[in-house]
């Protein structure tokens, strides 16, 4: 009503101004003296059609049937706002659980949470793309698009199938001392001098920041970034996911692009940007020049299509070994330093793993990717429940509905509609997680087994290449509600082909850190944990809090550490 209002006064003012502008524009007589009326009509004019834009946003838009906050349905600032806050993830649960499982968030855009619609709208068949919310990332990425970003799906399915021989399940274990040698030197840091005494604190966020670095720049190309030995190398790789969020939240404003204006409010990114380009355009540079490495690189440069015989031309080569080191980097660091809080917050789930990994294994050397390692099903049930709780990636995956329209658990969208699942609200849904604040590796073990009842980390059957132009959908064990709504890697076409690598990853950190040395909180430290002075959401003592911009920021928890008496186990 007070809308209509301020409409039929805008159109009174404006209509009254205009013949008078007609009228001089045809008899010559208009003059200098008109230009203040000139900026009112100009003014009123953007006005109304602002407020007739809200107005058909607000309440005809399609859309305008599913609740969700008002402003969030006159504009993307909302998103943006809560991008800038990191708290999308909380954002979501919240919403879902004022408004029901189909919320909308922003004019176009529409939050799904629940098990059905996973398939419609991730599935091979679902008629979507990409939202153009990816766009901002090819642009600040040189323009190349990589497979993540790709809009166009048939070039996505080809970069696939050439990347998932890449990080095929051999490939990996062909490549494990890379990754044992920067673990190793990473234990090194852990203690202060022979280690016999509780180290000084250390922040597990910034240390297995540094370690993930490390072994994805010598997995990809053969060359760490030595981040963790030279502290000098640190900035770039501490800008990275600064700039990924950004990125983010551009997406969101394309306008801003647009005007060339996030070159004024967005230095900050700009600068993280070009510095990691030019790392990357020198570490490519080197690697060039170097035969017979056997890295990520090396196999993506010889990988050929199983279905056209097709390779990757250099723009793509290096497009998608960018790729690599982005999506493996944060991600994987959120996830290990998440179980290392959840540990060290649940004392009975660490010595339970503790005694799991000592009568698995009888030396630390013997800690290596393979069935035994795979058999720690306590530690594995850890994993997933840490991805369940904090998952790295923890707002949305944005798709866009194509013309013909989807239609998504019995609700018809059309076209133009953003549509996604989000990851953090659904993996704290109380239906399929029954009391969803709590760390219960358990949750993820098979009753009478004992074995992991969830996820395919052991054999990774689904990363190998598809016989078909898609990727088989996600397929829940049988009997196991909780891992059909297990999202942390996406689903569908576009989920993670990193999975295999990030699990041995994180399984050898923490299994080989367990085993060689004790540890504990630093007393008294509350870095990482929640607690009511950080807002609403964010008040559980025992919960890892992060800040989600896309991938997720954090610091913590304390850690102290000491050398484990072997002799005595
Ligand atoms: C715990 C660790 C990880 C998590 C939680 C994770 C999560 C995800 C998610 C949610 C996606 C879907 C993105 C989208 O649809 O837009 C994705 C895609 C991807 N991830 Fe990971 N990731 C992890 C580790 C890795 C690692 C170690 C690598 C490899 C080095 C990797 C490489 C990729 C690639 C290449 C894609 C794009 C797949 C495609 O579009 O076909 N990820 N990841």
């Amino acid at each position: 009503m007070p809308t209509r209002f301020i409409l039929i006064l805008l159109n009174g003012v404006d209509l009254g101004l205009l013949p008078q502008f007609y009228q001089a524009a045809i008899d010559g007589s208009f003059n200098d003296s008109m230009i203040p009326k000139i900026t009112i009509l100009v003014t009123l004019l953007v006005l109304q059609f602002l407020l007739l834009k809200a107005t058909y946003r607000a309440s005809l838009h399609p859309l305008a049937r599913y609740p969700g906050p008002w402003w969030a349905a006159l504009t993307d600032w909302y998103t943006v706002y809560h991008i800038m806050k990191g708290d999308r993830h909380i954002d979501f649960y919240h919403l879902h659980e004022k408004y029901g499982d189909i919320v909308r968030f922003g004019p176009r855009r529409i939050s799904v949470r629940s098990k059905n619609p996973l398939k419609d709208i991730y599935g091979v068949s679902a008629n979507v793309k990409r939202s153009q919310v990816y766009a901002s990332t090819a642009a600040f990425f040189g323009g190349t698009p990589h497979s993540n970003t790709t809009p166009d799906w048939k070039e996505h399915a080809f970069r696939r199938r050439v990347n998932v021989r890449a990080l095929s399940p051999a490939n990996i274990k062909g490549m494990e001392e890379k990754i044992l040698q920067n673990i190793r030197y990473f234990h090194d840091t852990l203690v202060d001098g022979e280690g016999q005494d509780w180290s000084t604190p250390r922040n597990m966020s910034e240390l297995i920041g540094y370690l993930i670095s490390d072994i994805m720049g010598d997995m990809t190309f053969s060359k760490s970034f030595d981040v963790q030995r030279k502290p000098d190398n640190r900035d770039v790789m501490r800008g990275l996911p600064r700039a990924v969020a950004d990125i983010h939240a551009v997406g969101y404003m394309p306008e801003i692009v647009t005007f060339g204006l996030h070159k004024i409010f967005f230095r900050n990114m700009i600068a993280d940007i070009t510095r990691f380009i030019a790392l990357s355009a020198s570490t490519f540079q080197w690697r060039f020049t170097q035969e017979s490495c056997n890295d990520i690189f090396s196999t993506l440069l010889q990988a050929r299509d199983d279905k056209t015989g097709e390779g990757f031309s250099t723009e793509q080569l290096v497009a998608e070994a960018g790729l690599f080191t982005v999506a493996g980097s944060d991600t994987t660091v959120t996830a290990t330093t998440a179980i290392f809080f959840y540990l060290s917050h649940y004392p009975n789930c660490l010595s339970r793993l503790e005694q799991e990994i000592r009568s698995t294994f009888s030396s630390v050397d013997d800690i290596r990717i393979g069935a035994q390692l795979a058999s720690c099903h306590y530690l594995l049930g850890c994993v997933e429940e840490t991805l369940r709780l904090t998952p790295p990636v923890g707002s949305t995956l944005m798709r866009e509905v194509l013309p013909g329209g989807l239609s998504v658990d019995g609700k018809w969208f059309s076209r133009g509609t953003d549509i996604a699942v989000p990851h953090y609200a659904l993996h704290h849904d109380e239906r399929y997680f029954p009391d969803p604040f709590t760390f219960k590796p358990e949750r993820w073990l098979s009753q009478t087994t004992g074995c992991s009842n969830a996820i395919d980390v052991g054999v990774a059957p689904d990363l190998e290449p598809e016989p078909a132009d898609s990727v088989r959908e996600k397929s829940a064990s049988p009997g196991s509600l909780a891992a059909s709504v297990f999202v942390a890697f996406g689903v569908g076409r576009t989920s993670c082909i990193g999975k295999y690598l990030a699990y041995q990853e994180v399984l050898l950190v923490i299994a080989r850190t367990l085993w060689l040395f004790d540890m504990r909180l630093e007393r008294g430290s509350t870095l990482g944990e929640g607690s009511v002075k950080l807002g609403p959401g964010r008040e559980r003592r025992e919960e890892f809090q992060t800040w989600d911009r896309f991938v997720s920021m954090h610091q913590g928890p304390m850690l102290q550490f000491r050398r484990r008496e072997l002799l005595s186990i």
